[in-house]
């Protein structure tokens, strides 16, 4: 039995479930890895200068053993996330460090600990087989798995599951990710595969798209209204292109921030109006490595008051960290809020605290989201209030070059990547909704 065998199956009209679940499973399968020997291999250079082509790795790998309440699954797209470029320049630390810690957990934690990481967290695909406890999934059923990895044996998580003390993120701090032809689950991370949408449409939104409806609209993160002002960086970005829909489609005013004409042109087309060009602008939040410069964000939050008619922010969706905090807090309304899930440009945050106390805002820190945040979301994509941000499609040897293009800025929304399918446009089970939404499906396609 090949891999080969299990895509002929999953494409043939006549295969049933049972015909699925029949499927001897192959020894092996080609899965992108980095390597534990190679976790120094940048030491020394810039993190722009760290090359995600040299560190990503197609190797054949063997299939691991199926744990309770886990499932394997075919995977016949992934999608590249931020975090997997993190991994390939081993930044802000090796994963390797995360899967030893996994290792410690038990005996079948011990699995994910091995020398090379299958990395992705982000997967459509079809069930190939189920381990014992699982009962709402079966062989064959066409999901797609957002990359939330629990265990639940504390009653911290149980009432958020992000808050579990063994919350890992499939594919970052777990083995066995989804850019490979076959990956392994808990069971409950997976949710039905929007029927409307190709495999590599399904598999683009799951990270980011959770990500943003929790920074944003859950009252975990924002709780975001009608009405509120939401600057957001990066707008035509992966979480960015997910955080102006939600703003958007909650009839909020979101401000964009984009670095481009042609970053701008896809925010209008997504309906946005209010958009910053930061570097048409020149924003120069730091005079140099040490000192920011509070006129620049003066400048920034004046163009922000052209734009809203004299507003300040209610919220503001931050990532890039470092280089645009400061500004951030600075320009956010009296009482509002600044949420943040990441510092792209770097950690170690510098803001002037006198405008965060005297004006009463509040800082939120967000990461990805609870099973049910992750549910909702997927749901929003299945009823097509919410559409993939999908724009170049890679194989999966070619992983490497599209990390890369993440890692440089060069993309647009999201970028997918071709697992099992052997081509696009496959996987299409609703053509009449499909056909309804066309226009925002492709809004982002290859440019
Ligand atoms: C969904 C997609 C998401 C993304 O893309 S996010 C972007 C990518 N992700 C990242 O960049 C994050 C990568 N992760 C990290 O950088 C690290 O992962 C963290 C900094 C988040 C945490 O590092 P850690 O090694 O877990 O923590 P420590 O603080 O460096 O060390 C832990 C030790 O510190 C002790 N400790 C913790 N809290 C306290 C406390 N309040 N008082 C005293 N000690 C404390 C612990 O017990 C333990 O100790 P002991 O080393 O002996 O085991
Ligand atoms: N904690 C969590 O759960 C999650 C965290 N993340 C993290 O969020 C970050 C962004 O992820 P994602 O949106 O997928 O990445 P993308 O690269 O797809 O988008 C980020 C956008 O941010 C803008 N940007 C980058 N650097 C700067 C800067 N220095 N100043 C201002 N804007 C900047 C760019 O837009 P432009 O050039 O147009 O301004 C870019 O398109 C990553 O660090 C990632 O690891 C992502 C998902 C989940």
């Amino acid at each position: 039995m090949t891999v080969k065998d299990i895509l002929d199956a999953i494409q043939s009209p006549d295969s049933t479930p049972a015909d699925i679940a029949a499927l001897p499973l192959p020894e092996s399968y080609r899965a992108i890895t980095v390597h534990k020997d190679e976790t120094e291999m940048f030491a020394g250079l810039e993190t722009r200068d760290k090359d995600p082509r040299k560190s990503i790795h197609l190797d054949d790998v063997p299939v691991p053993e199926l744990g309770p309440g886990e499932a394997l699954v075919a995977v016949m797209a992934s999608s590249v996330n931020y975090n997997s470029v993190w991994t390939s320049i081993f930044e802000p630390l090796s994963t390797f460090g995360f899967l030893e810690r996994y290792g410690r957990v038990s005996d079948l934690a011990k699995r994910h600990d091995l020398p090379y990481h299958v990395i992705g967290s982000d997967l459509a695909g079809v069930v190939l087989r189920t381990g014992p406890g699982v009962n709402a999934w079966q062989a064959g059923d066409e999901v797609v798995a957002h990359c939330l990895s629990v265990e639940l044996e504390s009653s911290d998580g149980h009432n958020d599951t992000m808050l579990d003390p063994e919350q890992r993120i499939w594919g970052f701090e777990t083995n066995f990710g989804g850019l490979a032809e076959i990956a392994l689950v808990k069971s409950n991370q997976l949710m039905p595969k929007p029927d409307h949408l190709s495999w590599e449409e399904a598999a683009a939104p799951g990270l980011v798209n959770s990500t943003a409806y929790r920074q944003l609209v859950s009252r975990n993160g924002a709780g975001m209204k009608q009405g509120d002002n939401v600057l957001i960086w990066g707008a035509s970005g992966g979480l960015g292109s997910y955080a102006t829909q939600f703003a958007l489609a909650g009839g909020a005013n979101p401000i964009c921030v984009v670095s481009s004409e042609q970053k701008a042109d896809i925010c209008r087309a997504m309906g946005a109006d209010a958009i910053i060009d930061r570097s048409a602008e020149g924003y120069r939040f730091w005079k140099d490595e040490n000192t920011q410069d509070p006129k620049e964000w003066k400048r920034f939050g004046k163009r922000i008051r052209e734009l809203t008619g004299g507003e300040d922010i209610d919220i503001v969706f931050e990532h890039p960290g470092r280089e645009t905090f400061g500004a951030s807090v600075f320009v956010t309304r009296k009482g509002g809020t600044i949420t943040t899930c990441a510092s792209t440009s770097g950690y170690m945050h510098e803001y002037d605290n006198r405008y965060l106390w005297m004006s009463l805002k509040r800082i939120i820190g967000s990461h990805f989201a609870n099973y049910r945040e992750a549910w909702e979301a997927n749901r929003l994509i299945a009823k097509g209030k919410i559409h993939p941000t999908l724009s170049k499609v890679y194989s999966l040897e070619d992983t490497g070059q599209a990390a890369y293009d993440v890692h440089r800025n060069l993309h647009q929304g999201k970028v997918g990547v071709l697992c099992l399918a052997p081509e696009e446009g496959l996987g299409v089970r609703d053509q009449a909704k499909r056909a309804q939404h066309l226009d925002a499906i492709n809004r982002f396609r290859n440019i």
